[in-house]
């Protein structure tokens, strides 16, 4: 399939060599680099050299950047940076490329006057123009006289040579808060580049903000959204080029940052088109309608472990699969699968992980549809042989090689009926559904699962939140579904503390993965009295936590010691109320929790390091 806009990516965006970069960025599919100069500095090849290797991998050189700190110079020093850029122009040819990017200068001793602004750039632009040149100029946010791209605009539009065109970069425009309706006043032939970068909103000076934060679209909360409906609506349709700073990504998995780049990409591009009424570029997002089931990969001996929780909790076991050692657990709206199978994806996880979470089935309203966006985000499909007459669900890849299967709303009724024949209806109990799903990951990878579920699904994120483990900070973020009626909620979790809980998780577990599950309830004191008397092991929580509770809600002593009893968190905001208990972890891995929402959408952030706090107390003694 043709592409539906030009892709391209600085390579000072990902980790490696310069031969490595370029692999990595030809291997995820992009059609063009911007190459840093930094990083042909320091390569062992000659530029005629990394121009063949970028032909031979596919890839053109959008263009050569940057060059820094031109207009306004004094004479002297203006005449030396053009000897600089005659020099640069040697480069470009030898790379293949006729573009150059030029920085807005950030001398403080610079010119910031009009007339020697426009003078200097229509000299600049004589000089590439002789030489078959192109300059793309462009505000950094930190110019000293130039740091608006309405200001750079205005200068090469006035300049008015065909050598002299703008660069937009979204970091400049929008940390600046500079309205988007102002790229409505660029022209298109004179728009030689755009580069895209998202950011978190951090209160912090620009450079380093710039230089440390920036994102992959779709990764931070910048409006790019907006920003790329305009550049269409001017019909640009130059390249869409990343030029992400971040600390992060130069020490991460050159190819996954690469891959997630260009996912961000075109989920932006492909909803700008959908803003502007134009033809779709890939299926809608998903937008799944519940979590059909959670499978668990168990040994027959941790399948014990695990269903002496479940029956604790009020779970029924109601089928068995009809050829396989897989059992199916029921209760309110909830299905949990237990495979003990010898072989195939189930086991496997087993091997590796032991009791774990290898699959979660999401029920979704057009199959065909969800699995087509899968595959235009580039996100892995999975399949293992089945029996002839086995119902297929088809799955793709998630945290941890974790499978989703994309289960059809349609006819999941009719899937449970031929794969677990005469299952029984479970007896009305306390959990209704699935509130949501933890998964635990290395810090690193956050950015990209996140990027992952907000593309793939219709998700929503809510801010990253940052919780307190007695042994160092756990980052937490949310991912859920628009959908109120029936939301489906992830939160992905991470830290960078070596003795944090979510850090000896993967530690234990080999890997990321599901570390917790929280049911949803309607009568919390009912399904933990019932617990307690069914022999739940339950995370204890201490006295002190209660007389807080007390004091800050202001809550009645009676209700207070209700909580006590059955360890129940409490927590409260202007939408309503939380309540929340959890088990102690199965094989120190996986756990429980319960929660009862009385018009309240968060996760009991605050109670969160009360519960890590309890769980470090049965942490193995750590060796230093
Ligand atoms: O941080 C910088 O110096 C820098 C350089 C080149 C760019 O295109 C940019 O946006 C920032
Ligand atoms: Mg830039």
């Amino acid at each position: 399939m043709t592409s539906p806009f030009r892709s391209s990516i600085a390579t000072i965006s990902i980790s490696g060599t310069l031969a490595e970069k370029l692999n990595a960025i030809a291997a995820a599919g992009y059609q063009a680099v911007e190459i840093f100069e930094n990083d042909l500095l320091s390569a062992p090849q000659s530029a005629v050299e990394i121009g063949a290797m970028c032909r031979d991998l596919g890839l053109d050189v959008a263009m050569l950047q940057p060059f820094r700190d031109y207009e306004g110079l004094p004479a002297e020093q203006r005449a030396r940076a053009e000897e600089r850029m005659r020099r640069k122009f040697a480069v470009m040819e030898d790379l293949g490329t006729d573009l150059v990017l030029l920085c807005s200068n950030c001398s403080p001793h610079a010119a910031g006057d009009r007339d020697t602004l426009l003078s200097d750039l229509s000299r600049i632009a004589g000089i590439a123009g002789e030489h078959g040149k192109r300059i793309a100029y462009e505000a950094l946010a930190w110019g000293a006289h130039v740091n608006d791209h309405r200001d750079a605009w205005s200068l090469v539009r006035d300049v008015n040579h065909p050598a002299l065109g703008l660069t937009l970069d979204s970091f400049h425009s929008l940390s600046r808060n500079i309205p988007n309706a102002s790229i409505g006043d660029i022209w298109p032939d004179k728009l030689f580049i755009v580069q895209w970068a998202d950011a978190p909103r951090l209160q912090m000076d620009l450079l380093n903000w710039s230089r440390h934060f920036r994102c992959m679209p779709g990764q931070g909360d910048f409006a790019l959204d907006e920003f790329a409906a305009q550049l269409l609506r001017i019909g640009y349709d130059g390249y869409w080029s990343l030029e992400i700073f971040n600390d992060r990504f130069r020490a991460g998995s050159a190819s996954q940052v690469a891959r997630d780049g260009l996912r961000g990409l075109k989920v932006l591009h492909d909803g700008a088109s959908r803003a502007l009424g134009r033809t779709p570029e890939m299926p809608a997002a998903i937008a799944p309608m519940g979590v059909e089931f959670i499978e668990f990969a168990a040994s027959h001996a941790e399948a014990e472990e695990f269903t002496g929780i479940f029956k604790a909790l009020g779970f029924e076991r109601t089928g068995r699969h009809r050829s396989k050692q897989v059992e199916r657990w029921q209760q309110g709206g909830i299905n949990l699968v237990i495979n003990s199978e010898p072989e195939g994806l189930a086991h496997s996880f087993d091997m590796v992980h032991g009791g774990s979470v290898c699959a979660i089935g999401l029920a979704v309203p057009d199959q065909s549809a969800a699995i087509a966006r899968a595959e235009a985000l580039d996100i892995p499909r999975f399949s293992q042989s089945v029996a002839p007459d086995e119902w297929q669900i088809p799955a793709v890849r998630g945290v941890g090689g974790s499978l989703f299967y994309l289960v059809d709303a349609a006819t999941d009724a009719d899937m449970w009926a031929q794969e677990f024949p005469g299952s029984a209806a479970p007896g009305a109990t306390g959990l209704t559904r699935v509130d949501h799903i933890a998964q635990t990951m290395q810090y690193e990878e956050m950015l990209s699962w996140l990027l992952y579920y907000t593309a793939l699904f219709d998700f929503a994120k809510t801010p990253q939140l940052e919780i307190s483990d007695p042994m160092g900070i756990v980052y937490s973020q949310a991912v859920e579904s628009r959908n109120a009626a029936k939301p489906v909620r992830f939160t992905l979790n991470g830290s960078m503390a070596a003795n944090a809980l979510s850090t000896r998780f993967l530690h234990n577990y080999f890997g990321a993965g599901v570390q917790h599950i929280a049911f949803a309830c309607d009568d919390i004191f009912a399904v933990a009295a019932r617990a307690k008397a069914a022999g739940l092991p339950f995370l204890a929580i201490g006295p002190n936590y209660y007389e807080d509770l007390e004091a800050r809600f202001g809550l009645e002593p009676a209700l207070v010691a209700r909580l006590a009893e059955h360890n129940i968190l409490y927590d409260r905001d202007d939408a309503g109320e939380y309540f929340q208990f959890y088990s102690r972890a199965v094989a120190k891995r996986i756990f429980f929790e319960v929660v009862q929402r009385r018009g309240y959408d968060a996760y009991g952030a605050t109670n969160a390091s009360i519960r890590l706090n309890a769980q470090a107390a049965h942490r193995d003694p750590v060796q230093f």
